[in-house]
């Protein structure tokens, strides 16, 4: 293995450790920081990565509330739920798991949270924020690349950053983030031609499809950083990424594992917005 390992486990733990520490700062002021999340269906990994989100919330003294609802809720009734916790002074953040099922428009249901409470960072507010530098919260799975890509101090001004991937919670917001720190950045997509012709060229990619062994060792430039965004299950049942792990950690020189890389990130980066929500209520 030439490339070495960006440890998301890591990193989470010594983020985790910060929020701890502002957490308890927080509550001898008296603010108790709370999260509110919302899921609806018995999706089987919605119900795991919930029940991490509460975990981890309690272990760095977040108070985190699960609320599950049948698939079968109305649109109406959703909504109608995240306006009481958007008029509740107690709750800072609010966060809906997705995917919703298939009678919910997610982006109506996004946008009836409250930007001051929108912890995931999905709302057009919060998404016009970012794109203008104004405050606002970040979502959580870039947000948690930029921190691997700093954790290794890399300077990203004037580097082509290719991120494959455009959906509104990963790829586009995550292009706003390499360019903010003066990236050249290029998008790619189910449309794009030679998709291995741009990754060839690039300093940093981030693979965010969900198309296993999307990116294979040919379209890496040698040193290139690999992030990998991707979360797929393989015939063995085990957890994948989207990048060919075995042969691309040959050529680059930095590379994310699936699991225990962005995953873990994103986790982490959801109690930052939290205690966040809470530390800007309090002021
Ligand atoms: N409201 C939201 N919904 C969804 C988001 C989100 O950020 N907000 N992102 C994904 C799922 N997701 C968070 O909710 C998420 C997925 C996976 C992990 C993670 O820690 N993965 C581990 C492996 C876990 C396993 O064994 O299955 C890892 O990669 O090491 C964290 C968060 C869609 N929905």
């Amino acid at each position: 293995m030439t490339a070495q390992l960006i440890d998301g486990n890591a990193l989470a733990k010594t983020i985790r450790a910060e929020v701890s520490g502002r957490t308890a700062a927080l509550k001898a002021r008296g603010v108790n920081p709370a999260l509110s999340i919302i899921l609806v269906g018995e999706d089987p990994a919605s119900q795991v990565y919930t029940k991490h989100k509460v975990n981890d919330s309690a272990q760095t003294g977040l108070d985190a509330t699960l609320e599950t609802y049948p698939a079968d809720m109305s649109e109406a009734d959703l909504l109608a739920r995240i306006r009481t916790l958007n008029d509740d002074p107690k709750v800072h953040g609010i966060l809906v798991q997705l995917p919703l099922p298939k009678h919910m428009d997610s982006q109506k249901v996004i946008e009836t949270i409250s930007p001051a409470k929108d912890v995931d960072g999905f709302h057009v507010a919060s998404a016009g924020a970012l794109m203008t530098g104004a405050p606002g919260f970040w979502p959580c799975t870039p947000h948690g690349c930029m921190k691997m890509l700093e954790s290794i101090g890399y300077d990203l001004r004037g580097k082509h950053a290719v991120v494959i991937g455009r959906s509104n919670i990963v790829g586009k917001p995550m292009a706003m983030m390499l360019l903010a720190k003066s990236a050249t950045v290029t998008i790619c997509h189910s449309a794009t031609k030679d998709l291995g012709a741009i990754t060839r060229q690039a300093d940093v990619i981030v693979a965010a499809v969900g198309k296993l062994d999307l990116l294979t060792a040919d379209m890496v430039k040698p040193g290139a950083v690999v992030i990998d965004v991707g979360m797929n299950r393989k015939a063995d049942g085990k957890l994948a990424g989207d990048v060919d792990f075995d042969g691309v950690k040959e050529v680059a020189g930095w590379i994310t594992p699936v699991p225990g890389g962005v995953g873990p990130m994103t986790r982490a980066m959801l109690l930052v917005n939290t205690l966040e929500a809470a530390e800007r209520a309090a002021t």
